[in-house]
This record gives C-alpha cells, sequence and structure tokens, in this order.
C-alpha cells in the first residue's frame, strides 16, 4: 500500500487466498502513521512468476523466513522478472537470511532491511501499523552501492513510516536480533507482552543471560552492533525500545498463537550456529529454543 501510494508500480506475488482479495479489495494500510487506502487494480497480482509480465527493480523479500529457499530458486528459475539492474530487498527478521539468496545471486544484487515497525495482517489485504520505535533501514552488508536503495526508502519514508538508507546495515541487523532473540520467544513461551516481559525480574534476569551470551557471540565473530558492551544496550532496552513497543506480542508468539511454525531457526537457532561454530557455549539461547522447537512439535502433532 505504501508504496503503491507513493506512485510506484507494484505487483504482488501470491499462491493463496491473499491474491483473491487484494484483486477484489485492493490494499489498505491503518493503524499509527497516516491511513492508504489502494483501489483493486491498482496494486497488480500474480499466482505464479510466469504471470508477471514486466522485470522489476526491487524484489521484496517480505515472507516468513522458512520460504526463502523456494522463493531463491523460483527467482533464479525466473530471471526475466529481475531488472538488469534490479535488486533483491530482503525485508524479514534474522541474521542469514541473505546466504540462501547468495548461492543465487550476487552480493551486489542482495540488499537487507531492518524493520522495528509491527504490522499486523487484520484482513489478508489490510495490515495494520501497531508500534515503532525507529526507521526502516535499507542497506547492503557487503559494501555494494546504496545510491540503489533511495527511491525505495524515499518512497517508504514519504508515505508516513520513516525509512532511510543505511551504511551500517550490519550494525542495525544485529540490534534487531539482540531485541528479536532477547524478547520473542520469552514473550512467546510466557505469553507475555514485551512490556510485561520487562516488569519481571526473574524474566529480565532470563534476558539479561540471553543479551550477554549474544554479546559474546558477536565479539566471537567479530561483528558490530552500536553498543559496544551489554552494559551500553541494556540501558537503551529498558529505557527506549521495550517502552515504545511495550504493548507488543512478539511475532513468535502470534505465530504460535496462529498454529504456525516460528522463525527460530533465523533468530535464537542462529546465535546457536554462530556459537557452536567458535566453541562458544549459550546455555540460555540453547533452553530458549529448545521450549520453543517443543511448543512447535506439541502444536503441529495436535493438528
Ligand atoms: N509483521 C511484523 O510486524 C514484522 C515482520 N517482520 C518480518 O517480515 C517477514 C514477514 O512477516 P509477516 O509479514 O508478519 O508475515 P505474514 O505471515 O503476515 O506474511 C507473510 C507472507 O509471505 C507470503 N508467502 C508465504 N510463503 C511464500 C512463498 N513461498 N513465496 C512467496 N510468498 C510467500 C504469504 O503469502 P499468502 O498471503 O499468499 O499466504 C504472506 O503474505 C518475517 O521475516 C518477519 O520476521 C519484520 C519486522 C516486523
Ligand atoms: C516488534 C516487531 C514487530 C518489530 O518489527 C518484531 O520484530 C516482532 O514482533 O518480531
Amino acid at each position: 500500500a505504501s508504496l503503491s501510494e507513493e506512485g510506484m508500480d507494484v505487483t504482488v506475488y501470491s499462491k493463496s487466498h491473499t491474491a483473491d482479495c487484494i484483486e477484489e479489495n485492493g490494499v489498505k494500510r491503518c493503524g499509527i502513521f497516516k491511513e492508504i487506502s489502494v483501489p483493486a487494480g491498482k496494486v497488480k497480482v500474480i499466482r505464479n512468476y510466469g504471470e508477471a509480465c514486466q522485470a522489476y527493480d526491487y524484489i521484496i523479500i517480505s515472507a516468513k523466513t522458512m520460504a526463502d529457499e523456494e522463493i531463491a530458486k523460483s527467482l533464479d528459475n525466473n530471471r526475466n522478472i529481475i531488472a538488469p539492474e534490479g535488486k533483491i530487498v530482503i525485508f524479514q527478521n534474522g541474521w542469514g537470511n541473505d546466504e540462501v539468496f547468495l548461492k543465487y545471486f550476487d552480493k551486489n544484487e542482495v540488499y537487507n532491511a531492518r524493520i522495528i515497525t509491527g504490522f499486523e495482517r487484520v484482513t489478508p489485504e489490510n495490515s495494520k501499523v501497531t508500534v515503532h520505535t525507529a526507521p526502516i533501514l535499507l542497506g547492503s552488508l557487503y559494501g555494494a552501492d546504496n545510491s540503489c536503495m533511495e527511491p525505495l526508502a524515499a518512497a517508504i519514508n514519504n508515505s508516513g513510516i520513516p525509512s532511510e538508507v543505511s551504511a551500517d546495515i550490519g550494525k542495525a541487523l544485529w540490534a534487531k536480533m539482540l531485541f528479536n532473540t532477547t524478547l520473542n520467544p520469552l514473550g512467546a513461551i510466557l505469553n507475555s507482552s514485551y512490556g510485561e516481559l520487562s516488569e519481571s525480574e526473574s524474566a529480565c534476569d532470563i534476558m539479561n543471560q540471553l543479551i550477554d551470551e549474544t554479546y559474546s557471540v558477536l565479539l566471537a565473530e567479530h561483528l558490530e552492533t552500536f553498543w559496544s558492551t551489554p552494559e551500553e544496550y541494556r540501558k537503551v532496552f529498558y529505557e527506549k525500545l521495550v517502552p515504545d513497543t511495550y504493548k507488543h506480542r512478539s511475532s513468535t508468539l502470534q505465530d504460535i498463537e496462529k498454529g504456525q511454525k516460528t522463525e527460530i531457526d533465523t533468530l535464537n537457532g542462529c546465535i546457536i550456529s554462530l556459537a557452536r561454530r567458535n566453541g562458544i557455549d549459550v546455555p540460555g539461547h540453547r533452553m530458549i529454543y529448545k521450549l520453543i522447537k517443543s511448543i512447535e512439535e506439541k502444536m503441529l502433532t495436535s493438528k
């Protein structure tokens, strides 16, 4: 809705009922920031990649991370839908999502977005913006020219959601990893909003341990975020990030409530893999990961 409102020619790929809803009703954005309603027909819909009759400047990846392998393969098989200078832009939580796309595409073709704005789909074609704490950032993890991201950031920004290009997208993605891996699974396990977690002393002990462990992995991997110590991060976390998103129930909790698999593998699962390859232990992340996996197993076997 945001991009179409700003004059971009937008096509949505969907294999499900979402396609019918968008064709019939157009797309809408409601919630905080301005409300946008794009009439039926303005946003095109395709149900398979072969139906696309143009080449796109941006291919926005906004499915859950579990779909990435299938999407990357399909894009590779349908390269004609990507313009010669076109870019794949990953709008997902997690770290390492680009690796799946880099099996098929060059480093200068794959960009990342960091989003700390919350969206809920009220109906398949209507998204509600629920929380926001920092601009959507766009950039290359590999030092590729970021100027191609300017029109995309400008369109999102002009649609009312702050957005900018960032030369520090790696640091920004790790800031988001710290946020999601600390709050999301614990919120799902305890059925609590971010704010409720911060009010429990015991939950804070667990979150503080997770933050410490993530920092030990960052150090071992020579990766950086915006705060150089766990203490510095905790200050921003408890004083700014959690208050700004106080009532939010994590996407991990929402996935479990919907009876669907979570993105735990590209969140805490990724931290565990990075820790393992550096020979360090992250017992808090391991425990949290296993608890989410147990919940998923129970949920999927009782279906
Ligand atoms: N929601 C949020 O607040 C935020 C989400 N994110 C990240 O954005 C990503 C998407 O999350 P969210 O929008 O909540 O998820 P939703 O489940 O609402 O939407 C995911 C979309 O992916 C589509 N999809 C599923 N499988 C495929 C596939 N194989 N190929 C193409 N499209 C597919 C679905 O299409 P269909 O409708 O046809 O089933 C659906 O529209 C996640 O990585 C999440 O972490 C990041 C920050 C905030
Ligand atoms: C808080 C939010 C919506 C921020 O983007 C998020 O990342 C999540 O729930 O997983």
